[in-house]
């Protein structure tokens, strides 16, 4: 699948006095999955809200499938996950997810959805006596039974366990391989990492940055080099290349630099007995740290 699925143009949306997204300008491609990040209050939820037609812009313009997000040709090829979501607790997994199917044209059997939410064994329970992560899978078969074409993810693995969580993401990749535009936000950034095929990370209702997790990865291109030694600290400071350089009573050694051959051909150059050597590349999460670190305060909303 080719083209544009969702673009904001210039979008600003205030409440009150809270400007909760400045200026943004955004596209997603038709067949991606977007992981959107940003720390608490960056306004991923907001920008989703506007992306659903639940909130109006307060400048600019949001076109989904190239139509409004309001309007029902819209709303019926979209479907969405929110952080929160309100169940029909009376009502049972399957009865819930036959209801929802009924809202749209053309909807994925219910089964299907339950399979791809891992609830066919749950779907007699009522949806009232599910646990936290059992709901949050409701929520997910809920947004994914009207087979839509946009799939809209608030936070999706949260609250869910491990199992479920890689239940999740096999789903979650079902559907991108059937073309669905999937955009999620979560604070999950390994999962980001492993399944996104773009990153976009926003601070104080502004975008900091647009990338492959690659890419942003690269932004920082630090490595981490550990290893247990008799090195002290001044010593581990003059190896070459070390921007940061920490060491504990038992000798474990953790150090940052941009050149980890080079650390590690003068560490073995210098004949000081180490062990446990260990180097990692800089993860999805150093990069937002960093990236997030460096926003300027002034971008930062009253
Ligand atoms: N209905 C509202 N009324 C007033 N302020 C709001 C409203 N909704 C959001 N905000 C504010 O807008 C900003 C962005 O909020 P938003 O929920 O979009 O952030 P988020 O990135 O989704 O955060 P989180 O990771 O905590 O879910 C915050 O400062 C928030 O307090």
């Amino acid at each position: 699948m080719n083209g544009t699925a969702i673009e904001l143009r210039g979008v600003g949306k205030t409440f009150g006095r809270v400007q909760a997204l400045h200026d943004l300008n955004l596209t997603i491609r038709a067949g991606e999955l977007t992981a959107l990040l940003g720390p608490n209050g960056a306004g991923k939820t907001t920008a989703i809200g506007l992306m659903l037609g639940l909130l109006q812009p307060t400048a600019g313009t949001v076109r989904v499938l190239g139509g409004d997000p309001r309007e029902a040709r819209t709303r019926t090829q979209v479907g969405a996950m929110p952080q929160e979501s309100a169940l029909p607790g009376a009502l049972t997994v399957r009865e819930a997810v036959t209801l929802f199917a009924r809202m749209y044209p053309a909807p994925l059997p219910v089964t299907e959805a339950l399979a791809l939410a891992d609830l066919l064994p749950l779907a007699g329970r009522r949806a009232g006596a599910l646990s936290g992560g059992q709901a949050r899978r409701l929520a997910f078969a809920l947004a994914v039974v009207g087979n839509p074409a946009v799939l809209y993810l608030d936070e999706p693995t949260t609250g869910m366990d491990a199992g479920s969580r890689q239940a999740f993401w096999a789903a979650a990749e079902r559907m991108k391989a059937a073309g669905r535009t999937i955009l999620l936000t979560t604070h999950y950034l390994e999962e980001a990492e492993r399944t996104a095929d773009r990153v976009i990370v926003m601070n104080a209702g502004h975008l900091l940055a647009d990338g492959t997790p690659e890419s942003l990865r690269a932004r920082v291109a630090t490595s981490r080099v550990r290893f247990t030694s008799d090195l002290v600290l001044a010593e581990l400071r003059h190896l070459p290349g070390v921007e940061a350089a920490g060491v504990d009573e038992r000798g474990h050694a953790a150090l940052t630099t941009r050149t980890p051959e080079a650390l590690v051909a003068a560490l073995v150059q210098s004949g000081t007995p180490f062990r446990e050597l260990e180097v990692t590349r800089a993860s999805l999460e150093d990069a937002f740290l960093s990236l997030t670190a460096q926003a300027s305060p002034a971008a930062v909303s009253a």
